[in-house]
């Protein structure tokens, strides 16, 4: 925890321009966007084009297009498409994007991976039958593999041995090849300074089935008010502890809506996680109630999915290495709707609290009120109605 006791919040990781939702606003009255996207129409993919917006934002874009222009060139396209992207993006963020756009293209085309069979996804090599099982039944059967030690902390046993294996081999292999060329690599984020960003060297695509596939359907069931039934970004990374890592890491809350957090192994002692309640901006260094302190030991291939939002924090690791896959999942539109609301009672731990406080409050004042008037003597009016109900 920071000296003031206070929680970190952290710097946004290499933010994710996101699927292009809300981009739909008209430009030229004679080539106005469409106000719904034509979901028939597949779009061009934009993959090699480097410009300073994902291709993944051309790509939704593109189903916005008005009718006419759809079946014009690529070139085209792409033209009309970043002339509105540019007014609605500051340039700041697009050279940021940029530049980190070409970072990521420079480590992947060097970089030779070891391990292939991870960057696509193979779900019953990666995942234990019990999670694929209740992932393809139904919301009900995922209450029968996930615990929930406090409200709003899932646990499940998630990534069988043999995967957890070969990426802590994969990401090994990466630190490796970095350690020998001198690339300077990014850190996962501003806290941890060990570890390594799995999007930054070809996992993205895995990453991002995970997301949508295996953790979206959690996470719309439990987490809807954060925005779970609507991520659509991700930032996927591996932090490491141990003697020459990261010791501990401090009170904080993430920059995700939804946090996956698994551990890969190897072996340790210590590295506990702590939970103490889910603030919202207003309230991230009130108080922690009793009832919200929740301590959990890692044990690897085990899940454990959270709101980002849910303050904690991991103890020292005391003995061996401990190496955890975190995925901080996104979701733009909860992001922009955030911008517009106040009260957050229905995941804000203290903003319940005081929403509480405030009703009891009012009770208390209508009954003392009603006493009152039972001893004066009732209008006539007041009293017919009253009858009449
Ligand atoms: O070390 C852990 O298990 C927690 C990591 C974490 O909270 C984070 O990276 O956001
Ligand atoms: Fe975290």
């Amino acid at each position: 925890m920071p000296v003031d006791g206070s929680v970190d919040r952290r710097r946004d990781a290499p933010a994710n321009l996101g699927n292009g939702n809300g981009v739909v606003l008209p430009i030229h009255s004679a080539r106005r966007l469409r106000l719904n996207p034509n979901t028939e129409h597949k779009p061009d993919s934009y993959d090699d084009v480097q410009l300073e917006f994902s291709p993944l934002l051309f790509s939704s874009l593109e189903r916005y297009l008005p009718p006419t222009m759809l079946n014009m060139s690529r070139d085209a396209k792409v033209q009309y498409m970043r002339e509105i992207l540019m007014k609605y993006s500051p340039e700041g963020e697009r050279n940021r994007v940029h530049r980190h756009r070409e970072y990521k293209q420079k480590i992947i085309s060097n970089y030779q991976p070891l391990h292939r069979e991870l960057y696509s996804m193979h779900a019953t090599n990666f995942f234990v039958p019990s999670f694929l099982r209740a992932i393809n039944d139904n919301s009900e059967s995922f209450r029968s593999v996930v615990s929930e030690p406090a409200p709003g902390i899932f646990i499940f046993e998630m990534l069988q041995p043999r995967f957890c294996e070969l990426l802590l081999s994969e990401v090994e292999n990466f630190e490796k090849w970095v350690c020998q060329t001198k690339f300077r690599i990014m850190q996962p984020n501003t806290m941890n300074k060990y570890g390594a960003v799995l999007d930054d060297f070809g996992l993205e695509t895995m990453l991002d089935k995970l997301m949508n596939d295996f953790i979206c359907p959690l996470s719309k069931v439990f987490f809807s008010e954060v925005g779970g039934s609507t991520l659509d970004s991700h930032h996927g990374f591996v932090v490491e502890y141990g003697i020459n890592r990261d010791i501990d890491l401090g009170f904080h809350v993430d920059d995700a809506e939804v946090t996956l957090n698994v551990c890969l192994g190897k072996q340790f002692s210590g590295g506990e996680l702590f939970f103490r309640g889910v603030r919202c901006d207003r309230h991230v260094n009130s108080e922690t109630q009793p009832e919200e302190i929740l301590d959990y030991c890692h044990v690897p291939g085990r899940a454990v999915l959270h709101r980002g939002r849910h303050r904690h924090g991991a103890r020292a690791t005391t003995g061996g290495n401990r190496i955890n896959l975190i995925l901080w999942c996104r979701s733009s539109v909860f992001r922009e709707l955030k911008k517009y609301q106040k009260d957050f009672s229905s995941w804000c731990g203290e903003c319940q609290r005081k929403k509480k406080e405030r009703l009891e409050l009012s009770v208390s004042a209508t009954k003392l009120e009603l006493l009152k008037r039972d001893e004066e003597p009732l209008p006539k009016l007041f009293l017919s109605n009253f009858l009449e109900i």
